[in-house]
């Protein structure tokens, strides 16, 4: 007996369908259901990390009658290349691969990133199921349909909105996480915490160590929170007319890290130290108060996550934050707080101030 699932609800939006978001334990059994009987093929994409577990959910689905093939990915970033989706394209290619089939994407952020690209460009588009397995996947990249790949140029450059058709959350899969991995999703739900949900905060500062662990006190309340935030957002602005450019909090500056960083730091160290940059910048722009400004730095170092970046690299970001995908013309545009849970947008700052608030998380 296992208790029933949490399950989140994303609107449909811009003509896309609505669907679940299912956070539990031994969910692997509501795949068929989602995957339909539509479906003759499915496509198991999985990182390197997880040769058996896509090896077991492809055991499954052909036993279940369907035509399953498991394609391997490599691990993390590595697999956001337009080279890995081509290699996918091929794989789909052979095995006749129609617009009912459905591609199942099991991993972490970089994976389901990967696998619902692959879903959005091959025949235009086909129905795919993202099985997060990594906190940050679960509480963030598998919810809300930004799919994508990164380029020479810079991170998640090419891609496509493309949601998903449900989204199974089974938290055993977190046992396995490297605890480097585990802290880095701490950072996507801070950041849930600072733009919308400040119980997330509260929760974390009262028990930093359990936060950082899988059998936590607070771990599923801390994942459902998160994915409700995002949730909320994607539902009303899937395509980030508006309001879903709060979800990229501290991301302006953590894109530029990770591209800088030639992608070897994960996405949410990125992510805490782009947070700091932002509440720096919130407060020297005379929005952010300083009590606020401060919860940041000590929230994101009480987890074990950065809040510094060398001091040197400043002009090479500011160049490769030209490309962010908020920016207007030349005019550079961040997410930043008037205070604790009102995000809103800082148009074309003066480079005094970047440079101010870059001083600030300058190692
Ligand atoms: N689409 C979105 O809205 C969105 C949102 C946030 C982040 N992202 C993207 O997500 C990516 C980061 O995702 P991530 O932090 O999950 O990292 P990741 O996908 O790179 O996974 C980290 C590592 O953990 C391994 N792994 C995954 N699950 C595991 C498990 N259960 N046990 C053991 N190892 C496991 C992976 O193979 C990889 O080596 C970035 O590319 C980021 O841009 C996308
Ligand atoms: O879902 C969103 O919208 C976000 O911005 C969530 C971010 O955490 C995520 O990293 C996203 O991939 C960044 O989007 P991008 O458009 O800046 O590439
Ligand atoms: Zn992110």
């Amino acid at each position: 007996m296992t208790d029933a699932p949490t399950r989140i609800q994303v609107a449909g939006s811009a003509g896309t369908a609505p669907y679940e978001v299912l956070v539990g334990r031994q969910l692997l059994g509501e795949l068929p259901g989602l995957i339909g009987t539509r479906a003759k093929r499915v496509a198991v994409l999985h990182p390197e990390a997880l040769a058996s577990t896509g090896e077991a959910i492809r055991e499954d689905l052909a036993a279940q009658g369907y035509e399953a093939i498991a394609i391997q990915l490599p691990n993390a970033e590595e697999s956001k290349t337009v080279e890995v989706a081509a290699y996918c394209w091929k794989a789909l290619g052979q095995t006749n691969f129609t617009r009912t089939d459905v591609i199942v994407g099991v991993g972490g952020g970089a994976t389901t990133d990967l696998a619902g690209f692959v879903a959005a460009t091959w025949l235009r588009g086909v129905r795919w199921i993202a099985v997060p397995t990594t906190v940050l996947g679960m509480v963030d990249a598998a919810v809300g349909g930004k799919t994508g790949i990164n380029t020479a140029e810079g991170k998640n450059l090419v891609g496509a909105f493309h949601p998903p058709a449900g989204v199974l959350c089974d938290l055993a899969a977190l046992e396995s996480l490297p605890v480097h991995d585990y802290v880095s999703g701490l950072a996507e739900i801070i950041k849930a915490g600072f733009i919308a949900d400040p119980a997330i905060l509260d929760l974390i500062e009262a028990d930093p160590e359990g936060a950082r662990t899988p059998g936590g006190p607070h771990t599923s309340e801390l994942i459902e929170r998160a994915i409700r935030v995002k949730a909320e957002v994607v539902s009303t602005d899937l395509k980030e007319s508006g309001l879903r450019e709060i979800l990229n909090y501290g991301h302006t500056l953590a894109h530029a890290i990770e591209k800088n960083e030639r992608y070897n730091w994960r996405h949410g160290a990125a992510v805490a130290v782009g947070m700091v940059f932002a509440a720096e910048l919130g407060r020297i722009a005379g929005r952010l108060d300083d009590a606020t400004a401060d919860r940041h730095r000590a929230i994101l170092t009480a987890v074990g996550l950065p809040v510094t970046y060398r001091g040197d690299q400043w002009p090479k970001l500011l160049e490769t934050m030209k490309v962010d995908k908020k920016t207007r013309g030349d005019r550079l545009r961040f997410i930043v707080l008037d205070g604790l849970a009102k995000p809103t947008v800082l148009e074309g700052p003066d480079p005094a101030m970047l440079l101010a608030a870059h001083a600030e998380i300058a190692a």
